[in-house]
């Protein structure tokens, strides 16, 4: 990490410097691997009080905590980020590849926008100076922020299915620096893995030299780019084969020629089908096929919805809906996900037919 970043310049963030308050950390382990890392650096290398590091004791039950950083399993994280005490949040799961990162009074950063934000800054990365920066990637449910970054810096993008292992071959052929997914992974090519408390300090490098706040680099990328309103809905455990023919029946609606063109409405917003079909990937390194990695909608504005089924849950299957919509007029930048986003999804909801097929009325998660 030190031949990555530079530790001097973060030590002053989170001291302070004649000029500058103390930058105030909390970082939080939820009892994962990552305790000692964290200690380590946060601590003993940057100078952060020990009030700053929580859950850093690697245990075998993770203390009874669910390790899965985000706005659900690290609530504790959430409420003292609500405090308004710190200035940046960060918790990663228990193998520490995951991360999610908050700013002042708990604000969410999207693992979406994280990436964005990282791939247009990295020229603040003193590995990335020497490395130089290949391509950007992000699994193909991971809201399209990252691809008008990599528009603007002019460097080669690339969209993969979910899975780490297509990152992996981009990296070996030096395709790729940096990539992330909605799942709250990000990596670069310094290891081939998603890597937390490298995101984590990634994020501080950037704060460190671009001396705004996690909510303002937000709203100034924003301003810049667009925002990339973004929701995942998850129904857990649910019956494998309902879900089976839930996915059949949607991707013999959608795929139909006649498909294409189709107005979808709630209320009075509307949404025109651009394409529609089951994402299919070529590996350009070795030419291998992903087939049928999940039904994509995209329509005439850039808005998505995907829909497909999780292949790491753990019981029955695992429906996960996904939500991305584009806004670059500047007066709606703020506005609440779901609000925003409320229309898209009630169209999400009467396509599949979860309902009826799931037989659940709601959700388990709301990312
Ligand atoms: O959405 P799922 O199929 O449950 O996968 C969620 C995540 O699982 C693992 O962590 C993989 O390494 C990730 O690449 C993937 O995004």
């Amino acid at each position: 990490m030190k031949d990555i970043f530079d530790f001097s310049s973060l030590r002053d963030l989170l001291k302070g410097t004649e000029s500058r308050d103390p930058f105030r950390v909390l970082i939080n382990s939820l009892n994962g691997v990552t305790g000692p890392y964290v200690r380590e650096i946060f601590v003993n290398e940057l100078g952060a009080g020990e009030s700053s590091i929580v859950n850093t004791k690697p245990l075998e039950d993770f203390g009874g905590l669910h390790p899965d950083p985000n706005l659900t399993y690290a609530a504790e994280l959430v409420s003292a980020l609500k405090e308004g005490v710190h200035d940046f949040g960060a918790a990663f799961d228990g193998d520490g590849d995951r991360n999610m990162i908050l700013g002042k009074n708990a604000f969410f950063v999207t693992p979406s926008d994280s990436l964005a934000v990282l791939g247009s800054h990295l020229r603040h990365i003193p590995y990335f100076r020497i490395e130089g920066v290949k391509g950007f990637a992000r699994s193909m449910p991971t809201a399209g922020a990252i691809d008008r970054v990599a528009n603007a810096v002019g460097v080669d993008f690339y969209e993969v299915p979910t899975g780490w292992k297509y990152f992996g071959s981009l990296m070996d052929a030096s395709r790729l620096s940096l990539c992330g997914e909605e799942s709250f992974g990000t990596g670069s090519d310094h290891i081939r893995e998603k890597d937390g408390i490298w995101a984590a300090l990634a994020w501080l490098q950037i704060i460190a030299c671009e001396k705004k706040s996690v909510e303002e680099l937000l709203i100034s990328h924003w301003k810049r780019f667009g925002r990339n309103f973004f929701t995942r809905y998850d129904y857990e455990n649910c019956n494998a084969d309902d879900c089976a023919r839930m996915m059949h029946k949607l991707e013999q609606t959608v795929t139909s020629p006649a498909y294409v063109g189709t107005q979808l409405s709630h209320k009075n917003k509307s949404y025109v089908v651009k394409l529609a079909d089951n994402f299919h990937y070529e590996d350009p390194v070795d030419g291998s096929i992903a087939a049928r990695q999940g039904i994509r909608l995209l329509f005439e504005d850039g808005s998505r919805i995907i829909v497909r089924l999780s292949g790491t849950g753990s019981s029955g299957a695992t429906v996960r809906i996904y939500i991305d919509s584009y806004e670059k007029d500047e007066n709606l930048l703020l506005g609440d996900a779901q609000v925003v986003l409320s229309p898209l999804i009630n169209i999400a909801l009467d396509v599949t037919e979860i309902k009826i097929h799931t037989g659940r009325e709601a959700p388990t998660v709301i990312t």
